[in-house]
């Protein structure tokens, strides 16, 4: 489906990390500039190109166009789209085209993409040489409002979620929310579970312009999407500022990720997108705090209406405890063999608590015997002969 042009006016975040700063810079059709941005940011040589087939299709004879004019030599590193890419052995093919076309130090990368080739390209370029700097240019809702920003980059195992990787920043984030006029529609809706998340951790006024402009979200209109894309990358870059490699604050932008990475790996990386695992991690995550009594029924009601009108899922597949209990124990938030997991006390505060086994356990009994309840109210009462 091709969507409208968006329009938006131009905005710059900063995110402030002493000798590593960053801006974010968002602007329409930033993508025709990307050659003088780099140039003002004092790139200069090889510029590789990381980027997936649908991207490549789409923007990267524009893009390889741009910085040819700006004097680049540009290497095109096109990867196969999808999570089951962001593995070591698509690390090997960056690092083997980068050898091959002897990148020196100096060289930069530039990811074009989503978050696949955003996490990706950041950690080939923390490791390529022990380092050279990359740019970060993201295509898709969830790259915009959340993986562009923030350094965590890296690769999935088969066991976990991002469980391969490094702390590494980009040089700068160049944001067209143009772009997201290619997006597809399932990749849109799931972008909005990260920007449902910012609502629940610390914004509730956010929260509260989500809940009542949804209409105008899911179809893309201008200024609604120029705001949720700023207002995300103001909310994300404060967080990262305060606390660059996750120490504590940061960990309020796991909500959802304890549960939805859990269900990413279980299902083989082929089940739901990241932005749906998201969306049902942080649906069964506020149920848990309720069961537990860190927050009231009505926290996860909003939550699961917000998430149901956005389009996403809102129901937690079947799964054993023992297979979830052991994918979440995965987690980079655990500690000590404990699992911490982010819940809300109300719509825009949450707090970490620990999860103990036995009582998650029952929580998800619980969970089943109300799914299997609402299930019975669901189907159609048969009539006797
Ligand atoms: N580093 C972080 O802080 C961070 C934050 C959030 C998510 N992530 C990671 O990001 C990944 C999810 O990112 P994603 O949802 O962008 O996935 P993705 O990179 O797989 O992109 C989703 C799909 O949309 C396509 N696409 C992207 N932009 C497009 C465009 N403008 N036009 C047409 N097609 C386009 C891609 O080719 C792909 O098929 C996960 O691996 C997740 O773990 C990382
Ligand atoms: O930037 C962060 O910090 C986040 O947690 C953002 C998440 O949306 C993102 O999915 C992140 O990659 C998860 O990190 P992880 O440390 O749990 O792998
Ligand atoms: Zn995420």
């Amino acid at each position: 489906m091709t969507r409208p042009a968006i329009n938006t006016p131009s905005h710059s975040i900063h995110v402030n990390l002493g000798a590593r700063s960053y801006a974010i810079v968002i602007r329409r059709d930033l993508l025709q500039e990307i050659g003088e941005e780099l140039k003002r940011l004092k790139c200069a040589g090889k510029v590789g190109v990381v980027t997936d087939r649908n991207l490549a299709k789409h923007y990267l004879p524009q893009v390889t166009r741009r910085l040819k004019a700006a004097g680049f030599t540009v290497v095109p590193i096109v990867l196969p789209p999808g999570e089951r890419t962001k593995t070591l052995h698509s690390i090997g093919t960056v690092m083997d085209a980068l050898v091959n076309a002897r990148f020196e130090r100096s060289s930069t990368l530039l990811a074009l993409g989503g978050g696949v080739i955003g996490d990706i390209t950041g950690f080939a370029a923390a490791i390529y040489q022990r380092g050279i700097p990359f740019v970060q240019m993201p295509t898709s809702l969830v790259a915009q409002v959340d993986s562009s920003v923030g350094g965590k980059t890296g690769v999935d195992h088969p066991k976990g979620k991002n469980l391969i990787g490094a702390f590494n920043q980009p040089r700068a984030v160049f944001i067209d929310p143009a772009m997201l006029a290619t997006l597809p529609t399932r990749e849109w809706v799931g972008g909005l579970a990260e920007v449902i998340k910012y609502g629940v951790i610390e914004d509730a006024a956010f929260f509260e312009y989500l809940e009542q402009n949804i209409e105008s979200i899911k179809h893309l209109t201008d200024d609604v999407v120029a705001h949720i894309v700023k207002r995300s990358c103001e909310l994300k870059a404060q967080v990262v500022s305060e606390d660059e490699r996750e120490a504590d604050r940061r960990r309020i932008l796991n909500f959802g990720h304890t549960i939805g990475h859990a269900l990413e790996s279980l299902g083989g990386y082929r089940g739901f997108i990241h932005g749906e695992a998201v969306a049902v991690g942080m649906v069964y995550e506020a149920d848990l705090a309720r069961y537990l009594g860190y927050c009231g029924e009505e926290v996860v009601a909003r939550l699961r209406a917000l998430v149901k009108a956005a389009g996403l899922p809102d129901r937690l597949p079947k799964v054993a405890f023992t297979a979830l209990w052991s994918a979440m124990q995965q987690d980079k938030k655990v500690s000590a063999g404990t699992i911490y997991c982010v819940v809300p006390e109300k719509i825009g505060a949450v707090r970490i608590v620990p999860l103990e086994k036995e009582t998650t356990r029952a929580w998800l009994q619980d969970v089943r015997a109300r799914q299997a309840t609402e299930s019975k109210r669901a189907r159609p009462v048969r009539r006797a002969r």
